[in-house]
C-alpha cells in the first residue's frame, strides 16, 4: 500500500478497533495508559477490551467520550463455570460495561454438544438486557473444522448474540481469513444485523484491510460500522496512527 492508501486505510480502520488488554499482568495503571490511548488525534477508537475487575477504572475515565467499554468473561479458557461466568458479567455490567466479550465453552460444546453453550450465552444475553451488546468468542483457531465454526455461529445467533468474535488471542491459530468467511456467511443466513469482531494477532493496516476487503465482497460495501464490524486487537493502532503521522509500514504477517 502506498502512503494515501495507508491513510484511507487507516481512518476507516480507527473507528473499528476494540483496543484489548486481556494481559494476565494487566493491571489499573494499564488500563489508564489503555484508555487514554484510545482517544487519538484522528478520533476514537471503538472501544476497549479489559478484564472485567478493571471496567470501573475505565469507566471513571472514559465517562462521556464515546468510547465502549467491552470486558471479557470466561476469558481465555472457555471453561463450564456458569456461576462464575454470570458473577463476572453481572459485576462488569454493574461498573457500566457496554459489552460482554463471552467465550463460548468451546471444549464442552465439541464434546457434548450444544446444551451448556446454549445456557451459557442465553444466561448472559439475559444480563446484558437491551443495553449491553454481547459478543461471543467461538475460538475458532480451536473449533478447527468448517462444520463446528459454524453450528457455533448459528447457536451464539439464535440464543442472542449481537456479534461473533472469532478469537482470544491466546490461541496457537487465532482469526483467520478463512474462519471469517464461514462466520460471515452465517451472519447474512440468518442474522445480518449481527456482527463480526476479527481478533488475535492482527496488528497491520495490510492484515487489517484484508479482512475489511473480505467482508465488503460478502456482506456488500457499506455493512462494516462500528455497529457490525470490529478488529480486537492490541497492537494494530499503533500501525493506524504512524500511517495517520505518514511513517513507514509495519511488516505485515502476509495474508
Ligand atoms: O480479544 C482480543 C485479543 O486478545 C487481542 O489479541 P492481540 O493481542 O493478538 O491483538
Amino acid at each position: 500500500m502506498n502512503a494515501a492508501d495507508r491513510r484511507s486505510a487507516a481512518l476507516r480502520v480507527l473507528p473499528l478497533i476494540d483496543l484489548t488488554d486481556l494481559d494476565e499482568n494487566s493491571s489499573p495503571l494499564a488500563v489508564a495508559a489503555l484508555s487514554a490511548k484510545a482517544i487519538t488525534p484522528h478520533g476514537p477508537t471503538a472501544g476497549i477490551c479489559i478484564w472485567p475487575h478493571f471496567v470501573e477504572t475505565a469507566k471513571s475515565l472514559l465517562h462521556g467520550t464515546g468510547v465502549r467499554i467491552a470486558a471479557a468473561v470466561n476469558f481465555p479458557d472457555g471453561g463450564t463455570d456458569m456461576d462464575g461466568v454470570l458473577a463476572d458479567t453481572e459485576k462488569a455490567i454493574a461498573d457500566g460495561a457496554d459489552e460482554i466479550d463471552l467465550v463460548l465453552p468451546h471444549r464442552d460444546f465439541v464434546e457434548n454438544g450444544v446444551i451448556i453453550s446454549r445456557q451459557m450465552i442465553k444466561s448472559v444475553k439475559k444480563l446484558c438486557g437491551p443495553r449491553v451488546r454481547l459478543k461471543v468468542i467461538l475460538d475458532t483457531g480451536t473449533l478447527d473444522n468448517d462444520a463446528l465454526i459454524e453450528s457455533a455461529s448459528e447457536v451464539a445467533l439464535e440464543e442472542g448474540a449481537d456479534f461473533i468474535k472469532t478469537s482470544t488471542g491466546k490461541a496457537e491459530v487465532n482469526a483467520t481469513p478463512e474462519a471469517m468467511r464461514i462466520i460471515l456467511e452465517t451472519i447474512r443466513e440468518f442474522r445480518r444485523d449481527a456482527g463480526i469482531k476479527l481478533a488475535g494477532g492482527i496488528s497491520t493496516l495490510e492484515d487489517a484491510r484484508h479482512y475489511l476487503d473480505i467482508a465488503d465482497e460478502i456482506m456488500g460495501e457499506g455493512w462494516t460500522t462500528p455497529e457490525t464490524f470490529r478488529f480486537g486487537a492490541s497492537g494494530l493502532l499503533d500501525d493506524v496512527l504512524a500511517a495517520l503521522s505518514g511513517s513507514a509500514a509495519a511488516p505485515s504477517t502476509g495474508y
